[in-house]
């Protein structure tokens, strides 16, 4: 681990080693990530940060990136690591907790080396939802949820950049044998079965 850059001072002004743990949650767009996260949190003590989202409220709040995060989103484009970085940080740091489930994040090479560069992080696993192309767009289409990449025109680039840029994350952590793939092609509930069988009992939230 690069514990340089993984330690941190503690209170009394000591070097402390904090070592979260990270599981990156990656698949193409409509695969369900967003879905399979909330029933994680449900069930384990993690914390469920989607890069997504993030870059949405980053362009609500007026941040003087809005206008290039949006027209980016809007395009399909992958927003350069070091705006998502920051922002993942801070929501990180602002939790208070230790485990995370860091969603649609690392998207592209330029994500992943800069997220290992930056924080010294290496991901405990990768939960790859594996989902066919027709399946993933009829979901995108009835999404509703008023987001302006969600139209058939961005759908494509979007799955475009997802087989070029994405894909090749996934093989490189597959080839570190860190990717559990996982079917997202059946209901959420079957989908979820596989889900926990990866998580185990041991972060299990009590009843
Ligand atoms: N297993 C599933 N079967 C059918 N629809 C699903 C499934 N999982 C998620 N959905 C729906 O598909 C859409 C995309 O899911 P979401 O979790 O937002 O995916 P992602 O975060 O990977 O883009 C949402 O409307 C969601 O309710
Ligand atoms: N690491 C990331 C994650 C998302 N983005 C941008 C580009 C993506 O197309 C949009 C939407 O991402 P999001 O994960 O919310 O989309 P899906 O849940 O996969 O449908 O955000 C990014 O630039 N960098
Ligand atoms: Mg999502």
């Amino acid at each position: 681990m690069g514990s340089v850059e993984a330690a941190n001072k503690d209170a009394n002004g000591s070097l402390t080693e904090k070592n979260p743990t990270v599981v990156f949650v990656l698949g193409g767009p409509g695969s369900g990530k967003g879905t399979q996260c909330a029933n994680i949190v449900d069930n384990f003590q993690y914390t469920h940060l989607s890069a997504g989202d993030l870059l949405r409220a980053e362009i609500k709040s007026g941040s003087e990136n809005g206008t290039m995060i949006q027209n980016m989103i809007k395009e399909g484009k992958i927003v350069p690591s070091e705006v998502t970085i920051k922002l993942l940080q801070k929501a990180m740091k602002e939790s208070g907790n230790d485990k995370f489930l860091i969603d649609g994040f690392p998207r592209n090479e330029e994500n992943r080396a800069a997220f290992e560069k930056v924080t010294g992080i290496e991901p405990a696993f990768v939960l790859f939802f594996d989902c066919p192309e027709e399946e993933m767009e009829r979901r995108l289409l009835s999404r509703n949820q008023g987001r302006e990449d969600d139209n058939i025109e961005t759908i494509r680039k979007r799955f475009k950049v997802f087989l070029e840029s994405s894909l090749p994350v996934i093989n490189y952590y597959d080839a570190k044998g860190k990717v559990r793939k996982i079917n997202a092609a059946r209901s959420v509930e079957e989908v979820f079965e596989t889900v926990k069988g990866i998580f185990g009992p041991k972060n299990e939230k009590a009843e």
